[in-house]
């Protein structure tokens, strides 16, 4: 079955219904710039709701002292979605002790090569580059074109990530073979807030129940 992540929850009770409604992952944002942002104590608060989902710390770039926070909160998971090198990459796993999945930003299928340099990394996400002067690295909503993954093979578990939404994430399925999907504005209305509606849809188009009740 696909998995799924839903990344940048600021709401518990939200927390609590995407966890029901079989979200595998949840995504807390602490990159300070986003409109997903939560600080460690709210994220604390949240973790309380996720049932069985597992929880994701995303950062960009972060230094020791965060990585040492996030991780003493109990996050077994940490998303780099920053310019970390294979090095720091490797560092934060060893400092923490955590698996650490690396976001790689493509657009054609040469930014595929870069992934091949993280050996120690446990898991990678293949998101769309951030436009042009973005502030930050993702969670821009924006696509990139899937055929450039035909033929290519995962050297790690991996996620499709960059905007996918309830009505593109089958069809992004079927053309990438992803074994997982992950998503932030695609199941939002309005920026920074997750649409109950929306979350629904998407799991259920994504493991391949969209008629369900
Ligand atoms: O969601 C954010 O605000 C964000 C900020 C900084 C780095 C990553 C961010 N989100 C991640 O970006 C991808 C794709 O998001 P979208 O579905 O296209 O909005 C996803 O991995 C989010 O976890």
């Amino acid at each position: 079955m696909v998995t799924v992540k839903i990344c940048g929850l600021r709401d518990p009770d939200m927390v609590a219904f995407a966890a029901r409604e079989g979200a595998d992952w949840i995504g807390f944002n602490f990159v300070p710039q986003s409109p997903r942002y939560v600080t460690p104590e709210a994220a604390a608060t949240l973790m309380l709701r996720l049932g069985k989902a597992v929880p994701v710390a995303l950062m960009a770039d972060p230094d020791d002292a965060l990585v040492m926070q996030i991780a003493r909160l109990g996050f077994p998971v940490l998303q780099l979605h920053g310019q970390e090198t294979p090095e720091r990459a490797k560092e934060i796993k060893s400092l923490t002790g955590r698996d650490i999945w690396k976001a790689f930003g493509v657009r054609e299928r040469s930014d595929l090569g870069q992934i091949g340099t993280f050996p120690d990394i446990d898991g990678l996400l293949v998101d769309a580059k951030a436009p042009d002067g973005a502030a930050f690295g993702g969670g821009h909503g924006q696509a990139f074109d899937w055929s450039i993954l035909k033929g290519w093979s995962a050297p790690k578990p991996w996620l499709l990530a960059g905007g996918l939404t309830p009505d593109n994430v089958a069809e992004a399925l079927r053309q990438t073979g992803a074994p997982g999907v992950d998503v932030s504005s695609g199941v939002e209305r309005i920026r920074g807030l997750k649409d109950r509606e929306l979350v629904r849809a998407f799991i259920r188009a994504a493991k391949g129940r969209p008629d369900q009740p």
